[in-house]
């Protein structure tokens, strides 16, 4: 479909001409005074208007044009108004530029210059549109910067709503990846304690000698090389949240602190004697199995059942495979964005194989992948390979009888292990094979080991 374009001038001959010249690029709609103007304009919603200053019934001056233009722009503030003007109408023609006018030819107008402006405006015209609903995209779509409409999510943000408000600890599971520390933020950004700090502490990352100093702070002397006081995160955290990352890596006697203070919200620095009251809230997360850690004795379970009074499970991106292609569009928007790359989009072989992949690596994975291909992308499509994902055209690529059967073969098996989560046992129940029958297969079809027993 040809992009719709409005020729306003009160001569019909030039407006004849003009709609000869155009009618191959665009489909075009005339109007010869301010009335029938608008009135095309309100029924035909051009998103680019030629319009000429001189209109009746005063041709001869500008201000029927100029009331046309901001009528126009009234109805809708993003159409993109060339204005013709006559030799010497300069002046109005700037006018008409601070009224909102995009850009202005003077008369005789060189069909040439006309044809490239015109295809600006039209180019301007469709990347703000897309903006626009990318925009508005992102506000219906997202919660607290998350992005996501599966039922899941939803679910996962309406818990959030609800636990926001109380200060009781909350444990957020799931996957590496899959947006535990952006739950944790929305948690915070929705409590009563939004304006106080959030203090976010990855425990695996700090080695076991410091991170009990870390988390309480310590006085001056408690240790060589302690010069000076320091207050730990717990104390930083004193009127706002504490988000304790990978807690299941916390050794034991640390452990026993962290409970001690969730219990009495009181801490001792290292070293300290004197007992300092926290008023913090605490948010934990871990992708470790804490019911095993507890099984095995390396967690304690007082310290669950503390920690774990609201619990908060963020499902793997394969579980909510209806929030892959949001996800992917608008990490690519915002990416190409950044790095000026834009009208970038996902051509059709890409978007199938977005969608089956089975992502090990969740959300940051996907943002990954799709930050590299908007780089390596050469024209304005971006490919399965760009993606670094394997292509899947189907039936296209298919030229043998084995091909077609792995084909399908693979199709069924990372259908199953999607429905089941990575689930290797039930996987292997729906598709009438045994365990190592389904690890065989997955090994001879290259299908990735990320899945769990
Ligand atoms: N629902 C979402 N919408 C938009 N971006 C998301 C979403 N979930 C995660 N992300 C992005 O994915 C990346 C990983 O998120 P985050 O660090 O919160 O995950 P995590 O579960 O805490 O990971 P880890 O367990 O490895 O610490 C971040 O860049 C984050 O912005």
């Amino acid at each position: 479909m040809k992009p719709l374009l409005l020729i306003v001038d009160d001569d019909e001959e030039i407006r004849t001409q003009m709609k000869w010249t155009l009618a191959q690029d665009y489909e075009v709609v005339l109007a010869g005074d301010r009335g029938s103007a608008l009135e095309v304009f309100r029924s035909a919603h051009p998103a680019v208007v030629l319009l000429d200053l001189g209109l009746p019934p005063q041709p001869a001056n500008p201000e029927e044009g100029l009331a046309a233009l901001s009528e126009l722009l009234t109805l809708d503030s993003s159409t993109k108004i060339v204005i013709v003007s006559g030799q010497g109408d300069k002046d109005n023609a700037l006018r008409a530029i601070g009224a909102g006018a995009y850009d202005f030819l003077v008369k005789p107008v060189e069909v040439e210059e006309l044809k490239l402006l015109l295809k600006r405006c039209f180019h301007v015209a469709q990347l703000e549109k897309e903006y626009r609903r990318m925009q508005q995209l992102l506000q219906a779509d997202t919660f607290e910067g998350m992005l996501g409409t599966s039922r899941v999510m939803r679910n996962v943000f309406d818990t959030i709503r609800k636990v926001a408000t109380t200060d009781a600890p909350v444990l957020i599971l799931g996957e590496s990846g899959t947006g535990k520390e952006m739950a944790a933020q929305a948690i915070h950004r929705r409590s009563p304690r939004k304006d106080g700090p959030f203090v976010a502490i990855n425990c695996s990352a700090i080695p076991e000698t410091l991170l009990e100093s870390e988390l309480f702070g310590h006085e001056k002397g408690a240790f060589t090389g302690a010069h000076a006081m320091r207050k730990g995160r717990i104390e930083t955290a004193n009127g706002g949240t504490l988000f304790l990352d990978e807690i299941g890596e916390v050794p034991l006697p640390i452990q026993v602190k962290l409970l001690r203070f969730l219990q009495e919200k009181r801490i001792e620095r290292v070293g300290g004697r004197q007992e300092i009251n926290i008023d913090a809230r605490v948010v934990a997360a871990t992708n470790a199995d804490l019911k095993k850690g507890m099984a095995g004795g390396t967690f304690r379970e007082d310290l669950f059942y503390r920690l774990a009074v609201v619990q908060i499970t963020l499902p793997a991106l394969r579980e909510r495979e209806s929030d892959v292609k949001l996800l992917a569009q608008c990490c690519m928007q915002r990416y190409s964005g950044q790095i000026g790359k834009n009208a970038l989009a996902f051509d059709a072989e890409a978007v199938r194989a977005l969608m089956r992949h089975l992502w090990p690596g969740n959300v940051r994975e996907l943002e990954n992948r799709v930050k590299r291909a908007v780089i390596m992308a050469e024209g304005k499509r971006i490919t399965p390979q760009d993606l670094e994902l394997e292509s899947v055209s189907g039936a296209a690529a298919v030229t043998t009888l084995k091909e077609a059967r792995e084909a399908v073969e693979r199709e069924m098996i990372q259908n199953a292990l999607r429905k089941h989560s990575g689930k290797i046992a039930p996987a292997a129940v729906e598709l009438g094979v045994s365990r190592p029958t389904l690890y065989e297969l997955m090994e001879k079809l290259g299908i990735a080991r990320e899945a769990k027993e």
